[in-house]
């Protein structure tokens, strides 16, 4: 039995990194990452990018969980306070369920609960079934 979890650690950019993805549900989902230093930018705080990929994962997993292939065909970021060591967590929500065009939304926050990122993206949902029997 293959979960969706499962599926997307072949995301090996985003393990790398340290993407972990905590929880699935059909609309929603959960992840976080731990930033060390080599996640640090030269202004000694998260590099923009590293939380891009973790919101980008988010994405996936909620996106995915119609179990319809669902890419991104538009994002983006605003960063609103600066990442520091410690995990970051990603709650990424399907604001709109539409059956091609999902619309996303991911909100970063950091341990104390503060408010580090928002990031929302179109998705196109394809056809195909995902090769996936559950979430988690
Ligand atoms: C999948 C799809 C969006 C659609 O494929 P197909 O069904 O084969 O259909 P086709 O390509 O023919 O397109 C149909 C029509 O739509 C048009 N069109 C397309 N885009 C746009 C646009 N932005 N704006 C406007 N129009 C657009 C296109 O020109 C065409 O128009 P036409 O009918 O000729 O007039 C494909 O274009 C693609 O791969 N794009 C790149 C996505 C990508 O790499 N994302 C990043 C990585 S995913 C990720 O981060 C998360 C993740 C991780 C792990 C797992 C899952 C998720």
């Amino acid at each position: 039995m293959t979960t969706l979890k499962e599926f997307l650690k072949t995301d090996r950019f985003a393990t790398c990194t340290g993407v972990e993805l905590l929880e699935i549900k059909p609309g929603y989902a959960r992840a976080r990452m731990e930033v060390t230093d080599r996640h640090l930018n030269g202004g000694g705080v998260c590099q923009g990018g590293a939380l891009f990929t973790l919101a980008d994962l988010a994405f996936a997993a909620v996106a995915n969980s119609r179990k319809k292939l669902t890419l991104s065909v538009n994002a983006n970021i605003t960063f609103l306070r600066p990442a520091k060591l410690g995990y970051v967590y990603a709650d990424a929500t399907e604001v709109f369920n539409h059956h091609r065009i999902p619309f996303v939304e991911v909100k970063i926050t950091d341990e104390q609960g503060e408010l580090i990122a928002i990031f929302t993206s179109s998705g196109y949902r394809k056809e195909s079934d995902l090769p996936v029997d559950t979430l988690e």
